[in-house]
C-alpha cells in the first residue's frame, strides 16, 4: 500500500518535535527550488526532503538495531551517532513507507555524509539541508550565495564547514566526507 504525500508528511511530522518538521519543510522548500534551478527532478527532491529526518528522533539504541539487522555498512557504527539516521532513513523509507526510487532512497541515505560521485539529487537535498531558511550558523550566508551560481561551490563551502567544526571540536571524521568534499573539487576543477 503506497502512502500518498499528505500521508507520509503526518507519518514523518508525527516522528520529531514541531521545530524539527519547520526545519524539514524549509529543506523540502529549498531542496525544489534547487532542484527548478539545477535541473533535478523537484517532485524527487520534495520526497527526499520530506523523509531525510524521519529517524532523526529515534532513540540511539533503535538506530543501531535497524542498522545491525539491516547489515548496512558496519563501519558507519564506528563512527558519529548523527550520521546514523541518514543510513536509517532511507531504510524506513524503504521498508516503513514503499519508497522504490533508489536516486530518493540515495539521496536520503547520504544527506549528513555525502560521498564520492553525488548524483544531482544527492547535493541537492545535502545543500538545502545546509541553506534551508531556519538554518543560522557562522558561515551560512556565505553558502547561500554561492548555492545561488553554483550546486558543487555551494556544497562544497557546507562541507567544509562541516569538517573544519568537526576538526575544531577534536572529532572523529567519518572519511566519506572528506572523499565526498576531494571529489567536488575534482569536479569542480575538471568544469573551469
Ligand atoms: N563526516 C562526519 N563525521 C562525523 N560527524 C559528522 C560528519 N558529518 C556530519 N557529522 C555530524 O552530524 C551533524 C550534522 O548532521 P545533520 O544530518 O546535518 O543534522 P542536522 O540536520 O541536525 O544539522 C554535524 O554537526 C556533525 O556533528
Amino acid at each position: 500500500m503506497g502512502y500518498s504525500r499528505d500521508e507520509l508528511i503526518e507519518a514523518v511530522s508525527a516522528q520529531m518535535p514541531a521545530k524539527r518538521w519547520q526545519h524539514t519543510q524549509g529543506v523540502m522548500e529549498s531542496a525544489v527550488k534547487l532542484a527548478e534551478q539545477y535541473g533535478a527532478d523537484p517532485e524527487k527532491a520534495d520526497l527526499a526532503a520530506i523523509l531525510h529526518d524521519v529517524a532523526k528522533y529515534w532513540p540511539i539504541e533503535k538506530l543501531k538495531d535497524v542498522l545491525e539487522e539491516h547489515q548496512s555498512s558496519s563501519e558507519l557504527l564506528l563512527y558519529n551517532k548523527q550520521l546514523w539516521h541518514a543510513e536509517v532513513g532511507a531504510i524506513v523509507a524503504n521498508h516503513d513507507y514503499g519508497i522504490t526510487d533508489l536516486e530518493v532512497l540515495d539521496a536520503i541515505r547520504y544527506h549528513t555524509s555525502g560521498r564520492i560521485g553525488m548524483t544531482l539529487l544527492d547535493k541537492v537535498v545535502c545543500l538545502a539541508d545546509y541553506i534551508e531558511p531556519g538554518r543560522d550558523f557562522p558561515g551560512v550566508n556565505n553558502i547561500r550565495k554561492l548555492a545561488n551560481d553554483s550546486l558543487e561551490e555551494g556544497l562544497l563551502a557546507g562541507l567544509d564547514s562541516t569538517i573544519s567544526l568537526l576538526v575544531s571540536r577534536r572529532e572523529i571524521i567519518f572519511p566519506l566526507t572528506v572523499l565526498a568534499r576531494n571529489d567536488l573539487i575534482k569536479q569542480l576543477e575538471a568544469n573551469s
